[in-house]
């Protein structure tokens, strides 16, 4: 029996995994909200604006692995853009959704509102094909349930975003009912042959070298390769790193563990043990300036074997179509062990520095500030740090088993914690959540807070108010990195307006700082925003030194034509 296209679209969300659908109303999509609002299955969580909408996304599909945004023509889908970009660099399968004008519109030479008021409209599905895996326009009823599917699939299989346009009077357009849901579930399948190739090859050339460590990337989370990628650590018995936006996805009390390696300003000396090692095998690793501090930790080719989302290469050879934990899994099963770079590391392995506790009345710092947020970290714990000296903070952090950390390294758009957290928290709503964010990236997106009040989330925000851009101090100063302070602790609480559980506190001692925290675990209504004043320049040497080495890569001079 006939559905509509509106509705088509909702069974599809709630067949994926979709319980909460991230939205901003406008005309274009009314009609759209509605078929959704009609699925049992399927709640809208409604966000301050299309720009946090998509982060909140963002983070619901960290909590969930898919996600949907649903956002009207141009206005909305311009800032949403944003997001989508996370989404696409961070690896996250988010559905961007977009009402758009009428059908007969373009037909009747029609000016429209919210366009750039040109007759034609396709400029933001031009757009979209840019930064998703998969973007389609439902101009055609009959053609809808083709598109609606391959979008999903692509962006299931692919791990990153999609698109897709429904004009407004296409939601309640009649069409046929989706087939079975199995037609859009097709996870990346494994060629035999190219497996067995993969590893035979690969274990000739880990075993013609010496002294080989493992390295964790960020894409593990998205090929749900972390067990896999624990079954080799265990099967190899080598040394054990991971990459910063890795942070979590390998136990960091496992015995193997050797700390986060991100060259001069790794923890726990993971870049000696990785520099010493003589073949680094990288299971879904990402190599970029931020994550190589300036590219001068990336090792040569000759010294990496890596595993990635879908491929395998090393020195000379390359196999494709192979899933990251498939490779991982069969590589566990065949391999010997070899735990000389373990045995290395036993040798130098740091003692975890105790930092003091300062005296109540001492003013707070960055460190005391750090050593109380450490505490509060257990099992059901999720980290967000923020970009920022947060990044910095919190990769020192030692994370007890099943805490989770989340950064967003790759797109590195201030202000997108806030958002994300709030999102990431409907998406898993038994996780304990606490975010480090500074002061310049709240300003970005501080309404978003709004939706922590509305939706009672216990969220402990640590704003570190350092008076300024303090990473873009580091790197390259100027005056446009002072900004205005606020008032944020008054701020948050002004989002209560009559019925708002949110508390603001403005700590300037360590004695301030645990009884603001003591508080914060007792708000189980709503947010609570601790507001930490620190001395700009009281940041980390580690901030310090990355800074540097960004700032050196930023300003090669240009390479003379030949
Ligand atoms: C301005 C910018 N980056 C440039 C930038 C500008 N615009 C967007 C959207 N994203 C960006 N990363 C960055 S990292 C600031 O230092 C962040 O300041 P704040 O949140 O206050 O943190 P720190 O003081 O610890 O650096
Ligand atoms: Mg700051």
């Amino acid at each position: 029996m006939a559905t509509t296209i509106g509705s088509y679209i909702a069974t599809r969300l709630a067949q994926i995994g979709i319980k909460n659908h991230f939205v901003v109303p406008g005309d274009y999509n009314l009609v759209l909200l509605d078929k959704l609002q009609e699925n049992p299955n399927l709640q809208e969580v409604n966000c301050s604006n299309e720009l946090n909408c998509s982060f909140a996304a963002e983070g619901y599909a960290r909590a969930k692995g898919i996600a949907a945004v649903i956002v009207t023509f141009s206005v909305g889908a311009f800032s949403a853009f944003d997001g989508i970009g996370s989404a696409y660099g961070e690896n996250l399968p988010v559905i961007l959704i977009s009402g758009s004008p009428n059908t007969n519109d373009e037909g009747d030479h029609h000016l429209l509102h919210h366009t750039i008021g040109t007759h034609s409209f396709d400029y933001q599905y031009e757009m979209a094909q840019r930064i998703t895996c998969a973007a389609v326009q439902l101009k055609n009823a009959e053609d809808a349930p083709r598109l609606i599917d391959y979008a999903i699939r692509e962006s299931l299989t692919q791990k990153k975003p999609c698109y897709i346009e429904v004009p407004t009077n296409m939601s309640s357009a009649s069409c046929a009912p989706p087939g079975p849901i199995e037609a859009v579930l097709c996870p990346l399948e494994t060629n035999p042959k190219a497996l067995e190739a993969a590893v035979t090859s690969s274990i000739k050339f880990i075993e013609s070298r010496l002294k080989p460590t493992l390295l964790a990337g960020p894409k593990l989370k998205c090929a749900g390769a972390e067990q896999a990628f624990i079954r080799l650590a265990e099967a190899l018995g080598c040394a054990v790193a991971v990459l910063p936006a890795a942070k979590s996805l390998f136990p960091e009390d496992h015995p193997q563990f050797c700390g986060v390696y991100w060259g001069q300003v790794s923890t726990k000396k993971a870049d000696a043990i990785i520099e010493w090692s003589d073949l680094t095998i990288c299971a879904g690793c990402v190599f970029t300036d931020y994550s190589t501090t300036g590219w001068t930790s990336l090792q040569s080719s000759a010294h990496r074997l890596e595993a990635g989302f879908d491929d395998v290469k090393f020195s000379g050879h390359y196999f494709d179509q192979i899933a990251l934990s498939d490779f991982l899994n069969a590589l566990a099963d065949r391999i010997s062990t070899n735990d000389k770079s373990l045995i290395e590391y036993n040798r130098l392995r740091p003692t975890s520095p105790t930092i003091e506790a300062a005296r109540p009345t001492a003013p707070i710092t960055r460190k005391e500030m750090v050593r109380q947020i450490h505490k509060l970290i257990t099992s059901e714990t999720t980290l967000f740090a923020e970009t920022g000296d947060s990044w910095f903070n919190g990769i020192q952090m030692d994370l007890t088993r099943g805490a989770c950390f989340e950064i967003e390294m790759q797109w590195g758009h201030i202000g997108w914690s806030i958002p994300a957290c709030v999102g990431y928290a409907v998406g898993a709503p038994e996780r304990k959540i606490i975010t480090m964010v500074g002061d310049g990236s709240f300003q970005m997106t501080a309404q978003e807070v709004s939706l922590m009040v509305r939706l009672k989330k216990p969220i402990i925000i640590f704003l570190i108010n350092n008076f300024g851009y303090t990473i873009e101090v580091e790197i390259h100063d100027g005056p446009y990195n002072n900004i205005k302070n606020w008032n944020y602790a008054a701020l948050v609480e002004a989002f209560n307006a009559n019925d708002g559980k949110a508390k603001g506190f403005q700590v300037r001692t360590a004695g301030e700082l645990a009884d603001a925290i003591e508080k914060a675990n007792s708000n189980v209504e709503g947010p609570t925003l601790i507001e930490i004043q620190i001395n700009r320049d009281d940041c980390t040497n580690e901030l310090i030194t990355w800074g540097h080495f960004v700032a050196l890569a930023n300003g090669r001079p240009p390479r003379l034509s030949s």
